[in-house]
């Protein structure tokens, strides 16, 4: 005697059906178009951040991966340097120790001149003329006081005051120095990542203002953004880029146009409020008033933070309600730091979040 099924039953059989169906053809469709794509203005973290995904899941840099960094460290190495002395001589600012001014000459002799910044090393006489240079109390100081208005890249600190292990011979880039690391990034670049066992197919793309057009051509099927921002970046001075206006109101309307284009209405977006560790020391010395006058919250960080966010959730506002048509998935992040990008990567783990942007979004993270 067979077993009888009522008709409620067998619509209820077939609506399962289908549903795993569709649950099935969207996860295939995922894991084999799952594209994300990086977006934010030059300098805020987006192939850094790139990096990390890399290291987190895909093992170590290897050794000849590291050694491709060398010569873009030698660069950033020779350039912070020219930059500080022509800085200090142009605005009559004297070494403390007599030497050190000597030092300065030698400095610029190498930086310029018959010196090529593709010179693949950095020579002995160079390197102790920057080291002994570094440590002078002015030019410790000029390199602490972030408020000072030239262009230093982020890292010039931590490559100068190592310059002794980075130029010694057989110097093969730490992975900590290649996350450091300036490098613009010239077009677009492909990466492909494999995470618990999803292909992820990451386009870093530059982020300045003349290489944006390019954007264009990768509008196509992208999964989700992650969009960069440099906390520290709002009252900064930008030589590379062909603007005066502050990075921060930069990349407000830059998220502003990015998140209201057609193309992007309905992707899941990631914000990633990047630098938070530049953002601390930066906040006690240089106000955000100076960047936006209606802030009331002085030196705490979580405030400050939080003042930024509201700024970013209401630039789309008219257009995009993030609280109601897509969450935001918002992260306060420092990408040169592995565990806190892999706390916040973490999230993802199940990462049918990025895809189905209806779950819960991952609440702020203040570290
Ligand atoms: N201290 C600190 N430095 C960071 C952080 N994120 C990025 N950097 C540094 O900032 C610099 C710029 O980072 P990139 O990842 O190259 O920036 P980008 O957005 O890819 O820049 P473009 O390629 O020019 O668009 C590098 O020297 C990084 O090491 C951070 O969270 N903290
Ligand atoms: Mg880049």
């Amino acid at each position: 005697m067979g077993i009888s099924v009522s008709k409620r039953d067998k619509q209820h059989i077939l609506e399962q059906e289908r549903n795993a169906k569709r649950w099935f053809l969207e996860r295939k469709l995922f894991r084999e178009k799952c594209q994300i794509l990086l977006l934010g203005t030059a300098d805020s973290g987006k192939t850094t951040t790139l990096k990390q995904m890399k290291i987190i899941y895909g093992g170590s840099f290897t050794n000849d991966e590291l050694l491709e960094y060398t010569s873009s460290i030698y660069r950033n190495v020779a350039e912070s340097a020219h930059t500080i002395v022509v800085y200090m001589k142009r605005n009559g600012v004297e070494c403390k120790e007599f030497r050190n001014r000597l030092r300065m000459d030698r400095i610029l002799e190498f930086t310029t001149g018959s010196y090529s910044y593709s010179d693949p090393h950095i020579s002995t006489a160079f390197a102790d003329a920057i080291h002994h240079f570094v440590r002078d109390p002015i030019v410790s100081e000029l390199l602490e006081d972030r408020t000072n208005r030239f262009y230093l890249i982020d890292s010039a600190e931590y490559f100068l005051s190592d310059i002794l292990r980075i130029s010694a011979p057989g110097y093969i880039p730490t992975e900590s120095d290649v996350l450091r690391v300036r490098q613009k990034t010239v077009g677009i670049t492909e990466t492909d990542v494999t995470v618990k066992d999803i292909p992820i197919h990451f386009i870093d793309v530059s982020g300045q203002r003349t290489e944006r057009r390019k954007w264009l051509q990768c509008f196509d099927q992208i999964s989700s953004i992650i969009f960069c921002v440099g906390l520290s970046d709002y009252d900064r001075l930008y030589i590379s880029e062909d603007s005066s206006q502050d990075p921060m109101i930069e990349s407000l309307a830059l998220f502003k146009s990015i998140t209201e284009s057609h193309w992007f209405y309905h992707t899941p977006v990631m914000l990633f409020l990047n630098k938070v560790d530049l953002f601390r020391t930066k906040l006690p010395k240089v106000p955000l008033t100076n960047t936006f006058e209606d802030y009331t919250g002085g030196n705490d960080v979580q405030k400050a933070i939080s003042f930024i966010l509201s700024k970013f959730r209401q630039t789309s506002k008219t257009q995009r309600d993030f609280s109601q048509s897509q969450p935001l998935y918002t992260h306060v992040t420092n990408a040169i730091d592995s565990e806190n990008m892999q706390t916040t990567l973490k999230l993802y783990d199940h990462y049918d979040r990025v895809f189905f942007p209806s779950e819960e979004a991952p609440t702020v993270m203040l570290l």
